[in-house]
């Protein structure tokens, strides 16, 4: 097993992700990516589960509101240029799965050369992402997160379903935690390979309505060595509405950190 984890975060472990945003990201078609980390991360659903389902395409649940900002993003992934065929745009689509490895290998608990050791197998084959856990489409979190390059700027469009109830009709504030965990942790990620967030600082000024959709929008403030420092407001879907604002300090993490821990 460690050879695997070894072999599947090679991509992770090079020193040169900082640069990461000259990175392709996939579009909605998934096709044209580059750098190791970014193919990294897509070719995991495609090599170790035989249904890689993207979850961050529509579903029958999404409302009209996030539908739209879907579709708006979206359209700015291609861009016409006359006469010639459509060109990458400004905005890509992320990929979104419910799990990130799936071993195979026969041992039941692996123990590290480094003294560490790593999830059992059964555990493993349970492990899913905490976002992506509830299969009722609508329930939960429904959400898709877009990324640009040039601007440094990650957005996620939320849908809140029933499911995250903290103060009646309202929103859990540790969800809506984990929704900004989730945009600032991928906007990192894209910007600075393999990370773990070390600090979340959340200011809530209003109170989210269950089943609103709400814009996420993250900018880079600096990235000093290992740190990467960003900042994002949760608004209403026009932006004009501010319910939450957040800054949070991610960590450029090694593989072994991640294993031995
Ligand atoms: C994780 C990725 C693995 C790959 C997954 C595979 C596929 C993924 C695909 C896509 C992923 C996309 C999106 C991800 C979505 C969501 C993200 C969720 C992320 C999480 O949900 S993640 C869980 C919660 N997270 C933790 O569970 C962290 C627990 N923690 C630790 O694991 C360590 O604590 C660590 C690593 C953070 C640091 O440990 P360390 O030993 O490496 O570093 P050290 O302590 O030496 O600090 C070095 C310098 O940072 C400063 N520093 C440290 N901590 C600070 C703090 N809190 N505030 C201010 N400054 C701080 C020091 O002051 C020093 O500063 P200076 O160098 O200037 O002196």
């Amino acid at each position: 097993m460690a050879r695997s984890l070894g072999r599947l975060f090679k991509g992770f472990q090079s020193p040169a992700f900082p640069k990461a945003m000259g990175a392709e990201l996939c579009p909605a078609t998934c096709v044209s990516v580059r750098t190791p980390f970014v193919r990294t991360i897509l070719a995991l659903p495609s090599a170790f589960s035989s249904k890689p389902q993207d979850f961050s395409l529509p579903n029958s649940s999404w409302g009209p509101e996030m539908l739209r900002l879907y579709n708006h993003y979206k359209s700015q992934c291609e861009v016409e240029v006359e006469g010639e065929e459509k060109q990458e745009g400004p905005w890509q689509r992320l990929p979104s799965y419910n799990r990130s490895l799936k071993f195979t290998p026969a041992a039941d608990l692996c123990v590290l050369p480094s003294g560490g050791v790593y999830l059992s197998k059964t555990i493993q084959s349970k492990a899913r992402l905490f976002t992506r856990n509830i299969t009722d489409p609508g329930a939960a979190f429904e959400y898709v997160l877009f990324v640009n390059k040039e601007k440094q700027k990650c957005v996620g469009i939320f849908q809140t379903g029933h499911l995250l109830e903290g103060p009646p009709g309202h929103v859990h504030g540790g969800a809506i935690a984990t929704m900004i965990d989730t945009v600032t942790g991928s906007h990192a990620t894209v910007l600075s390979g393999p990370v773990m967030t070390a600090n979340l600082n959340i200011n809530y000024r209003s109170p989210i309505q269950l089943g609103h959709t709400v814009l996420i929008e993250s900018s880079l403030d600096k990235m000093e060595s290992r740190k990467t420092f960003i900042s994002c407001k949760v608004t209403g879907t026009d932006g004009s509405k501010l319910y939450t604002e957040a800054t949070a300090l991610f960590l450029s993490i090694s593989v072994s950190h991640l294993l031995g821990g």
